[in-house]
């Protein structure tokens, strides 16, 4: 576990300077990028996601197997009704995921002083579709209808500008803000201008906030050790479980296609983050703002 903060800050510069150096050395093609970004999210992602259960137990009382086979049919239901949702209206839910993602992500900077906790948020989306507009109204596409895609590449790139300003605005004028969140921003809005799309979106999401979600939820869990196990069992039966999906795919001879992938990775984040963010709104909310509830129970192991 990275438990300090600020070696969680060394982390995700270390790995934007290694994405860098790969960027410039390799210079990736889209379905490289995309072949590197589906395991790594799987692989990194999976762990904040897989903290739901025993989170859950922590909220409600799931109480013996039916307890918790109702948590889990209640969350993947969730989940579908979103697939299902982004089937009929593609356009609507590529907004809808866009703005909690946003709200999502603000979440690393819970702590920070005003308007950091925003502009983080919205450096997180904002940056690559400033820095990128083409390549991200593309990635877009895959997702949604033309006309949605160009909106929400345009509405992104113009939140993109206007927190950049608030960002720089902040620096000059507010000294308190002038943090360890200044810094994690700065090498955001860098990254978000030097590197392509997905590979950004890599290196935030498996760099800085997979392991700071986790980092923080497991550290306010009662019975600490018996979490990680459940995660850690979670993690590894999906794993294994998309291994043998992919396995026993018939690919044709030209491969994945770029849209597949996209629309697999991002629309399965979609999904997920629906119930889990619900879920962590409630653990909020019953912990006390960002909070512990190794106080409310009996104290973990
Ligand atoms: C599709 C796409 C983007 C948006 C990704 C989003 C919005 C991801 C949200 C993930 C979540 C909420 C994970 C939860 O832990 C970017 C980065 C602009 C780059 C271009 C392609
Ligand atoms: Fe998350």
């Amino acid at each position: 576990m990275i438990a300090s903060p600020r070696w969680q800050a060394v982390l995700f510069g270390a790995v934007s300077v290694l994405a860098l150096g790969f960027q410039i050395t390799i210079q990736p093609d889209l379905i490289l990028q995309l072949l590197l970004l589906a395991p790594l999210v799987a692989i990194l992602g999976l762990p904040h996601g897989a903290l739901d259960l025993p989170i859950a137990e922590a909220v409600w009382p799931l109480d013996g197997l039916r307890g918790k086979l109702r948590f889990v049919v209640i969350y993947l239901g969730l989940a579908a009704g979103v697939i299902v949702t982004w089937l009929l209206a593609p356009g609507f839910a590529l907004v809808a995921f866009l703005t909690y993602s946003v709200l999502h992500f603000s979440d690393d900077w819970s702590k920070a002083a005003s308007p950091l906790r925003w502009t983080g948020g919205v450096a997180t989306i904002g940056a690559p579709a400033l820095f990128y507009p083409e390549e991200v109204t593309i990635l877009f596409a895959y997702l949604a209808p033309p006309s949605a895609a160009q909106f929400s590449a345009t509405a992104t790139a113009i939140a993109g500008s206007v927190g950049f300003c608030v960002f720089i605005g902040a620096m000059l004028l507010k000294p308190d803000t002038r943090g360890q969140a200044a810094v994690e921003q700065a090498i955001l809005w860098g990254i978000g201008a030097l590197l392509p799309p997905l590979v950004f979106f890599g290196v935030y999401f498996c760099g800085l906030h997979s392991i700071r979600h986790f980092n923080a939820t497991i550290q306010s869990l009662p019975q600490t050790r018996r979490a990680l196990g459940i995660a850690a069992f979670l993690s590894g039966l999906i794993i294994l479980a998309a291994i043998f999906f992919v396995q026993n795919q018939t690919v044709g001879s030209s491969g994945p296609l770029p849209k597949d992938i996209v629309q697999a990775i991002f629309i399965g984040l979609a999904a997920l983050t629906v119930p889990h963010m619900i879920l962590i709104g409630r653990f909020n909310s019953l912990s006390g703002g960002r909070g512990n509830l190794k106080t409310r129970q009996s104290s973990g192991r």
